[in-house]
């Protein structure tokens, strides 16, 4: 092996070796533990011992999303974007052709709040995005986000919106008032909420939007008084505060997943869902539940479970929850209306950073673009928001409003992936990109996938690879990839369609759907000269190949 020094990186070429020789130098174990697994931890792979079995490509056999396989066309490996972007639907981008844009814009998941619209108007949404993926070659993944039972509005008797000025006495009240809404009645949806709030309490509407004084209470209702005016949007949070600490009464008692969430989730399954965002988590135990309730009743497909950290009791657990789930999304929207937002910017930090050391994808969600609602450009102060998360490199970015039912969905879309692009170059021309990631496995197995993980990450920023390939059933050894943050990109090629969509949420990973065959060298084979074919790698690019199946890392420069 005789390193040679290009434009563009050191590279490795090798001499043919004889086939009945061993082509693979060996290197010294570095655990005890390895010597009972009969092949070598680490195989750096002649070009000629690839060429010389190449199959005829049938490139049909590989499925990629159609967005990602123009961007590596047109830009390259090193230009694909890292930075996933969840798209909140809704009104405004309910259509096919408008959910085709988003697709178009590099949505990666397509997110359906079940606080809003019926199961019907969900169920079609979810139709569309199936169908946009089959038939026009896109790989949005689905995610469904329960409501939750915190203490909400109503929903303004029909009406889209309402004025509360300064000054003018409110009604909230627990009384079911349906469509016969007196004027400035709100109804709330938290039975106990009259008896628990006090005279002289503060009532906060979506954490300050609108705010009102408590000044009598009447049996069921409660008379406020407002003093910082504003809109009434429909099931707005409710948060009450005594003394400046947010009161959780019995409210706190509240089920995470109601009744009404438990028909949703049923309704996810069966609609076969990629992912479950369980909203206002305070413990694992729900998680826990829930992700055994799934796996009874989802036998095909793949469903992770998120879970949503917006609650302040979550904040004390937060490990125990993280560990417990398939991922974590920083809510900051009712994250901020229960804690000083001050200390929102802290505790988003804490959660990426413990995300990433439990290997778990985290989304920063909430207000990133909000006034692109309105305007067709963000406020710099956005623009520097969204920095600062990819910053992070928190796994993925969430539009609401800006694309629910915002003027601008897909300007919104536009700017998440420019500043994405743009920082992510910027990290890795500063070399910021060196997470020093603590040990997770609990067994050896897992450990050894782990540090397989690693040594080819660093490989591969050392050698400054084009792409890291991964062969993974699960997905488990592509997230461990993923979590290392790479300076290139990750290929997860995975046979199953569920895992693959999953994978859509994760950090730097481009999933490929491609059948495996029980030798994975075979699949490892097969892989390259289809990628060939479609035009997605070219001759001269590195490959670091990771296979857990195989336990090897191969270095590989493409003929
Ligand atoms: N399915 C829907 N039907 C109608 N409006 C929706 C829907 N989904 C979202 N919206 C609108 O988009 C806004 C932002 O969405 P989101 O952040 O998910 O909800 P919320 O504001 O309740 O936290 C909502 O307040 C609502 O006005
Ligand atoms: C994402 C959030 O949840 P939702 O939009 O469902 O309130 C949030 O509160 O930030
Ligand atoms: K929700
Ligand atoms: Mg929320």
């Amino acid at each position: 092996m005789t390193p040679s020094v290009t434009s563009k990186s050191l590279r490795f070429s090798f001499s043919i070796a004889p086939s009945h020789s061993n082509p693979y130098p060996k290197i010294p174990l570095p655990h005890p533990n390895f010597h009972q697994f009969p092949q070598p931890l680490l195989l750096l792979k002649p070009i000629s011992a690839i060429q010389s079995k190449l199959l005829v490509p049938d490139a049909g056999a590989i499925v990629v999303d159609r967005v990602t396989e123009s961007e590596l066309k047109e830009n390259g490996f090193r230009s694909t974007r890292r930075t996933k972007i969840v798209c909140t639907i809704g009104p405004q981008t309910c259509g096919f052709d408008e959910l085709e844009a988003l697709a178009v814009g590099g949505m990666n998941v397509a997110r359906i709040n079940m606080c809003h619209g019926t199961r019907e108007w969900h169920r079609q949404v979810i139709e569309h995005v199936r169908r946009l993926n089959e038939e026009k070659g896109f790989g949005v993944a689905v995610m469904m986000d329960t409501e939750g039972s915190e203490i909400n509005m109503g929903d303004l008797g029909g009406a889209t919106s309402a004025k509360a000025e300064d000054g003018e006495i409110w009604t909230f009240t627990v009384r079911a008032l349906g469509l016969d809404c007196p004027d400035r009645t709100i109804t709330v949806n938290y039975d106990g909420f009259a008896e628990d709030v006090r005279v002289g309490d503060e009532l906060l509407v979506d954490g300050g939007m609108v705010r009102f004084v408590v000044t009598e209470k009447i049996g069921p209702d409660v008379i406020c008084c407002c003093t910082d005016p504003g809109m009434l949007l429909p099931r707005a949070n409710l948060t009450f505060w005594r003394d400046g600490s947010l009161v959780r009464e019995r409210n706190a008692m509240l089920p995470t997943i109601s009744s009404k969430d438990w028909l949703d989730i049923d309704f996810g399954i069966a609609e076969g869902v990629d992912f479950i965002a369980v909203s206002f988590v305070k413990s694992a135990e729900v998680i826990k539940h829930l992700k055994s309730y799934i796996a009874a009743r989802s036998l095909k497909n793949y469903i992770a479970v998120i879970a949503k950290l917006e609650n302040i009791d979550s904040l004390s657990n937060l490990e125990e929850i993280i560990l417990a789930s398939d991922g974590a999304m920083v809510a900051r929207g009712d994250m901020g209306a229960q804690i000083p937002l001050e200390q929102v910017p802290s505790v988003q930090e804490n959660i990426v950073q413990l995300c990433k050391q439990l290997n778990k994808p985290v989304i920063v969600a909430s207000q990133l673009l909000e006034s692109m609602v309105e305007y067709p450009i963000p406020t710099r102060a956005e623009v520097a928001d969204v920095s600062e998360a990819v910053g992070q490199q928190a796994d993925a970015l969430m539009l609401s409003g800006e694309s629910a039912m915002g003027h601008y969905p897909e300007k919104a879309l536009a700017v998440l992936r420019s500043v994405s692009l743009r920082i992510e170059r910027w990290l890795r021309e500063k070399r910021h990109s060196t997470l020093e990631v603590q040990t997770v496995s609990s067994s050896v197995h897992i450990g050894i996938q782990e540090e397989m993980c690693n040594a080819a990450v660093k490989m591969a920023n050392k050698l400054e690879a084009d792409a890291l390939f991964v062969y993974t059933k699960t997905g488990h050894m592509a997230s461990l990839l993923s979590r290392n943050r790479p300076d290139c990109p990750v290929f997860a090629f995975t046979p199953n369609s569920s895992v693959r969509r999953c994978l859509n949420l994760q950090w730097g990973l481009i999933p490929f759907c491609l059948s495996f065959s029980d030798e994975m060298e075979s699949n490892l084979r097969r892989s390259f000269p289809l990628l060939k074919a479609r035009g997605m790698i070219n001759s001269g690019d590195l490959i670091i190949v990771v296979s857990d199946q195989l336990r090897s890392i191969q270095v590989i420069n493409v003929s």
